[in-house]
């Protein structure tokens, strides 16, 4: 079943079109990874989908919940990760996670300390975030975007700068939220974290999706095959 369905989206900075008739769904469960050159309009694409950017023409709901028709109710089934986040430094992070839970109205025992202890914060919940290390402000980040029990992540290459036992956290998290009925969308340059980690990837080029693939093992020459398809479309 889709989850998210982006139907026929349209996106221009002045005059320049960045997407034209942006078409995809995500499915239930599903890890997708979004590929495609720099500049393609992955990253607005991705801030088109949570809500954060406005778009000219088109659709995006999830299930049938339509961001345009009913923006708070869907802004509350996302939760997006940017590659660099935006935190108060000067807050510690059980501070960072009540003023948060506050703009969304929320107010529910133990939430914030589940969210903490999700993503392995909990002991350094009482320092504050300018002391924390880049992986530690994208674990943060994290916890905040579960405050609303989202049903959709949508992360903007979350395994940069990530050494290697905090990206093998990060994949087994995620692994896990996409068993529970959930969805994940991400972005990549890393062809490896898009063919051993993706369930299925869209490459973009020309303001669409050019090509899916599934089925991401069975390729032997996986890499060659994204770069002459993004070099087709270039
Ligand atoms: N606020 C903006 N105003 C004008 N142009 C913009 C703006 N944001 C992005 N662009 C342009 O839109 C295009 C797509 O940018 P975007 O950041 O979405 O690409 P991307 O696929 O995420 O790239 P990368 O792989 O380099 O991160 C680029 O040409 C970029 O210069």
């Amino acid at each position: 079943m889709n989850l998210l369905t982006v139907n026929q989206v349209g996106k221009s900075y002045e005059e320049y079109r960045v997407l034209d008739g942006m078409s995809l769904s995500i499915k239930e469960g599903e890890i997708y990874g979004l590929l495609g050159p720099n500049g393609a309009g992955k990253s607005t694409l991705l801030k088109i989908i949570s809500g954060l950017l406005s778009f000219d023409q088109g659709e995006v709901k999830i299930e049938e919940t339509s961001l345009l028709a009913q923006p708070l109710e869907y802004k509350k089934l996302i939760g997006y990760v940017p590659d660099h986040p935006f935190l108060y430094n000067y807050l510690t992070a059980r501070e960072y996670l009540a003023f948060i839970s506050g703009l969304w109205g929320i107010n529910e025992k133990g939430l914030i300390e589940g969210v903490l202890s999700t993503v392995r914060l909990a002991e350094r919940g009482d320092t504050l975030i300018t002391t924390y290390s880049h992986g530690m402000k994208q674990k943060l980040s994290i916890a905040a975007a579960l405050l609303t029990k989202p049903r959709i992540l949508i992360l903007d290459e979350p395994l940069t700068g990530f050494d290697p036992p905090s990206a093998k956290f990060m994949k087994d998290f995620l692994r896990e939220y996409v068993k529970a009925g959930n969805s994940v969308l991400v972005t990549t340059h890393i062809l490896e974290v898009a063919q051993h980690f993706c369930d299925r990837v869209g490459i973009i080029g020309e303001g669409k999706l050019v090509q899916e693939l599934d089925q991401l093992g069975a390729f032997d020459s996986f890499e060659d095959l994204v770069i002459s398809v993004m070099e087709e479309s270039a």
